[in-house]
């Protein structure tokens, strides 16, 4: 949690008098505290009341000092309050941290990609290449790549209804590259009975279970392969590109676009799902921030970016598509369907 700063002091380091990033220094540590606290299941260990440092070092199987020190800076961080009967989480920390799933899970990931994979940004920033190849570093990490597929998949089932009204399709062939978890394939052979689909994406992140407890392996094939290398076949209806660019370069995504306008039947759509720079203002500041910072980590792990969706839609015109579309998802309004049809 932010440090609350009294007036005069919030002043002092805004204004240049007193060191601003030793505030942001804080804000580090506290996040330190607060993934430690989280991965060493401390919230989880208060969940039922509060407890006393070596009643919850007992609980956590943790050294009992440490866990006095490290409960001491969560009670100044405000992730933990300090009762007369021991150590209780605040209400932040008993909503957000207890646990790992939902969004505890995002702080998991996102925990991992900031103390570990940023460690390099400065060479990827100094030559313009990703230092680190995120997928590669995610293969590693099996409880990451885990955590990280469960949020997209959250996410996605959270808009598979949405997106499947504005797609335009009923019947025929769709192809979902890097589309993992297979939530919005497996949604639409459900809404379409005149449906196939094909996922093509890394093997650890193909969701073969999800398609067989939607008992639709007889139309959703899932296919291990590198987009970027196999053959996408030809005479596809339907296109989905979801959230797959901002991995790319602009030179990529504009070769990518051009196999999959070869890949699609004349008049087929492609759609695309992206974030897009143009944050709308009800995402609020946090919103903002957090856009630069998924920008930056685009770019720091696969040499990608959050584009502008305008941007998208001229790559879309010059490989041969017609008039793309974009609206704004009502259910993530961060969101971006850009829909255009190959020409004929
Ligand atoms: C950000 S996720 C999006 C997943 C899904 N389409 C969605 O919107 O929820 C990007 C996906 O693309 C896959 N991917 C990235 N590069 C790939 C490549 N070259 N070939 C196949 N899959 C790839 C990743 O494994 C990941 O599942």
């Amino acid at each position: 949690m932010p440090i609350g700063l009294g007036d005069e002091e919030a002043a002092a380091y805004a204004s240049g008098e007193a060191p601003g990033s030793f505030v942001d220094m804080l804000g580090t540590a506290a996040y330190r505290c607060a993934a430690a606290a989280q991965r060493l299941g401390v919230f989880g260990a208060l969940a039922d009341g509060p407890l006393t440092a070596p009643a919850l070092a007992a609980a956590i199987g943790a050294d009992q000092r440490g866990v006095g020190l490290l409960a001491d800076a969560l009670v100044e961080f405000g992730y933990l309050d300090h009762t007369g009967d021991g150590y209780a989480s605040t209400p932040v920390a008993a909503k957000w941290l207890a646990g790992s799933a939902g969004y505890a899970v995002v702080e998991l990931f996102w925990q991992r990609v900031l103390f570990e994979l940023w460690d390099g940004l400065e060479e990827s920033v100094r030559t313009g290449k990703p230092a680190v190849d995120f997928y590669a570093w995610l293969a590693e990490r099996p409880e990451t790549s885990r955590h990280f597929q469960t949020m997209l998949d959250a996410h996605a089932t959270h808009l598979a209804a949405e997106v499947g009204d504005l797609l335009p399709v009923s019947d025929g062939s769709v192809l979902d590259l890097g589309g993992g978890h297979g939530r919005y394939s497996i949604a639409l052979c459900q809404r379409h009975p005149g449906l196939t689909a094909t996922v093509v994406d890394f093997p650890g992140a193909l969701g073969t279970a999800a398609v067989e407890a939607a008992g639709l392996t007889d139309r959703v094939t899932m296919r291990a392969g590198d987009y970027t290398r196999e053959p996408l076949g030809t005479g596809h209806d339907l296109v989905l590109l979801f959230n797959v660019l901002h991995g790319h370069t602009e030179a990529n995504n504009r070769a990518l676009l051009a196999r999959v306008a070869e890949a699609l039947r004349p008049g087929g759509t492609v759609a695309i799902l992206e974030n897009s720079t143009d944050v709308p203002p009800e995402e609020g500041r946090a919103g903002v921030a957090f856009l630069h910072t998924f920008s930056l980590n685009l770019f720091h792990g696969q040499g990608g970016q959050v584009y502008p969706a305008a941007r998208i839609g001229g790559w879309l015109t010059d490989a041969g598509f017609r008039a793309p579309t974009t609206t704004r998802l009502r259910e993530s309004p961060g969101q971006h369907l850009i829909l255009a049809q190959r020409s004929a």
